[in-house]
């Protein structure tokens, strides 16, 4: 049998090649800016990857359902908390992707692995938060039952709402008055479903995702009357 080959670390760079220029960093080091990078990376994963969209418009109906039945202290966190835990395998898939087309632009196996291994993690979860949003309601199933009116008022007032925040991430190009009438018209609806929520935490929450779509539609905008026309 033979030895598998010694390990042989890679030559030291050259000191006459040049080299790139140190990477500089963008809008300072502070609290601040990390924070607004933060914030720039969950728009851009909102405006670039489908997938978050979809993740962002069940938050919107998990947020409805929450604020519309009373739910135990734990049901609640654990429903809040699945939904972060999607958003987080969303932007990790997302970072991930990156790295690996820097790495490579080539069909090459390992960067195939590497993305369906990323994005395995998000399915997982993904299942794993619908069969346990069903769980929850089936064992609050007398309550669900109890709760006709409300439910009726998180439909009316809850879809509009819904299709507000999809219009704002659907990536299709549309007029600025559109995107202000999407934002208003949630806001608004949001405000009514407010007035009769059964809990703050679902409600700023729904409020989080109307902003977070409004801030993606924005940008959108922006990088699109930044590329060259044709
Ligand atoms: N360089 C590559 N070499 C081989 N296969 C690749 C490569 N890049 C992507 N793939 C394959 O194509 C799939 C889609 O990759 P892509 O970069 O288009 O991500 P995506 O469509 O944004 O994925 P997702 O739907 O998970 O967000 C990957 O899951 C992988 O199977």
């Amino acid at each position: 049998m033979s030895s598998p080959a010694p390990y042989s670390p890679p030559p030291p760079p050259d000191p006459e090649t040049p080299r790139p220029p140190a990477y500089t960093s963008r809008g300072g080091t502070g609290m601040l800016a990390s924070f607004r990078h933060a914030w720039d990376g969950l728009i851009h994963t909102a405006v670039h990857q489908r997938n978050m969209r979809v993740h962002l418009v069940s938050a919107v109906l998990v947020a409805l359902v929450g604020s519309g039945i009373p739910l135990g202290v734990s049901e609640k966190v654990i429903l809040i908390f699945c939904v972060l835990l999607i958003f987080f395998a969303e932007i990790l898939n997302s970072a991930l992707e990156h790295l690996v087309d820097l790495a490579t632009r080539h069909f090459d196996e390992k960067a195939r692995l590497t993305k369906d291994a990323a994005a395995a993690g998000v399915l997982v979860l993904a299942i794993g938060t619908v069969v346990i949003f069903v769980a929850i309601l089936v064992n609050n199933w007398e309550t669900v039952a109890a709760s006709g009116p409300q439910i009726a008022r998180q439909v009316t007032f809850g879809l509009p709402h819904t299709l507000c925040v999809t219009v704002l991430v659907l990536p299709q190009p549309r007029a600025r008055w559109v995107d202000m009438a999407a934002f208003v018209g949630g806001a608004l609806l949001l405000g009514v479903l407010t007035m009769r929520s059964v809990s703050s935490v679902f409600t700023a929450m729904n409020a989080g995702l109307l902003l977070l779509a409004a801030s993606a539609a924005r940008q959108r905008r922006r990088e699109r009357a930044a590329r060259p026309p044709g």
